[in-house]
């Protein structure tokens, strides 16, 4: 076993009079690095999964080891303030009674280092230069929320643990802190456990996705392994989607639109509607299965402009039993086509036909 991976393996049990209780059981060997989302719909363990990673939910025989350290085994059961973590909750618990500034200090007092050039570093990367004098009260919920990951960071964390940050703030906000948490991602080495329920935040930012559902792990592996399959795991069919990092490369003024490379090492191109970036930018695009149908010829006749040649690669099963998966291969990279079984039969489609994909809209995330 190589050491930079996070394992966790956690039983619990919460009994209750009113409802049949409660079971999480977990066994997990995740990447130590990148952002890794847990993903469920309420109730099914994440936070609870969070909080015995974190130390706080006691579990007696549970496993906890991060990039070579250990946290939790049959000898070692670390209290969370030795664990070397961060927790960033809903809800910023700034103290109210210190400046932005002297909250972040007071962090920076627990880190090793207490490096005055990691503070003004995550200072820039959070863009709280303007803030420092405020206090907490003076903020709105998105730069109360960059402090506390700012402060998180400070201390120098082995595992930063996320609990739905943007949970408390309106869709403006969340679109405002987004970036930020992409900067995170890009500029920083910690692993960040991240809970969501927001396919959309997830899209976005994971690189690597655990789906729980009733306290146990429906499926685990990099974004675009479950991405695609996720209607399987937890009933979610309208989500089922790709999620690709393009490249911008053309430009079309006259109809508003760019271009953009489905990767480096392909031809495909998709059009999308242009929202200013500057060609050469990287973006990362959501395709849903359900927005991509499939022809056998290409319909030059219709309104959909994204029409590219495929190849039918697997059929997955479906949640709902009318309903059909196609995995398509376009050059190296896989899109996936939600049909009726109807239209499968009626199209004759077999393993390794040449197909059209026809692609409705487009998401992009970032
Ligand atoms: N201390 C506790 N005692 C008893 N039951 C608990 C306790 N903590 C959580 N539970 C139960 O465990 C289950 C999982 O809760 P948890 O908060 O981990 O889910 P979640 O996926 O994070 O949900 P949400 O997205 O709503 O926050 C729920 O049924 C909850 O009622």
């Amino acid at each position: 076993m190589t050491d930079s991976h996070i394992q966790a393996r956690f039983k619990l049990a919460f009994t209750s009079q009113a409802q049949q209780g409660f079971n999480l059981d977990v066994d997990l060997y995740l990447p130590g690095k990148g952002i890794i989302a847990l993903f469920g719909h309420s109730g099914s363990g994440k936070t609870t999964l969070l909080r015995c990673m974190a130390g706080l939910q006691n579990c007696d025989k549970g496993l906890m080891q991060v990039n070579g350290q250990v946290w939790q085994d049959g000898k070692t059961n670390l209290a969370t303030h030795k664990r070397g973590l961060s927790y960033v909750f809903q809800e910023s618990s700034l103290l109210a009674h210190l400046s932005v500034k002297a909250n972040l200090l007071y962090a920076l007092k627990r880190a090793k280092q207490r490096s005055a050039q990691n503070l003004a570093q995550i200072v820039a990367m959070m863009d709280l230069g303007d803030l420092l004098n405020h206090h907490p009260e003076q903020l709105s919920g998105g730069e109360r929320q960059r402090v506390a990951i700012a402060r998180a960071l400070l201390t120098e964390p082995s595992l930063l643990l996320m609990d739905e940050p943007l949970a408390s703030l309106d869709i403006n906000r969340k679109q405002e802190i987004l970036p930020y948490l992409e900067k995170l991602k890009h500029n920083t080495k910690v692993p960040v456990v991240y809970v969501s329920h927001d396919i959309n935040e997830v899209a976005r930012l994971a690189d690597y996705v655990v789906v729980m559902q009733q306290g146990k792990v429906m499926a685990a592996g990099d974004l675009n392994e479950v991405l695609p399959h996720i209607s399987l795991f937890v009933g979610m069919a309208e989500d089922a989607s790709v999620v690709l990092d393009t490249a911008l490369i053309a430009k079309d003024p006259e109809w508003n639109l760019i271009q953009v490379k489905l990767n480096q090492t392909t031809d495909a191109c998709l059009w999308l509607r242009d929202s200013g970036e500057a060609i050469g930018t990287t973006m990362r695009i959501r395709l849903q299965a359900k927005d991509v149908s499939i022809s056998l010829s290409e319909h030059q006749d219709s309104s959909i402009v994204n029409r590219l040649p495929a190849l039918v690669q697997a059929f997955k099963p479906d949640q709902d039993k009318a309903m059909v998966l196609v995995e398509l291969r376009l050059d190296d990279c896989i899109i996936m086509a939600r049909i009726t079984q109807r239209s499968l039969s009626h199209l004759k489609l077999e393993i390794g036909m040449q197909v059209w994909a026809q692609i409705k809209s487009v998401a992009i995330v970032s």
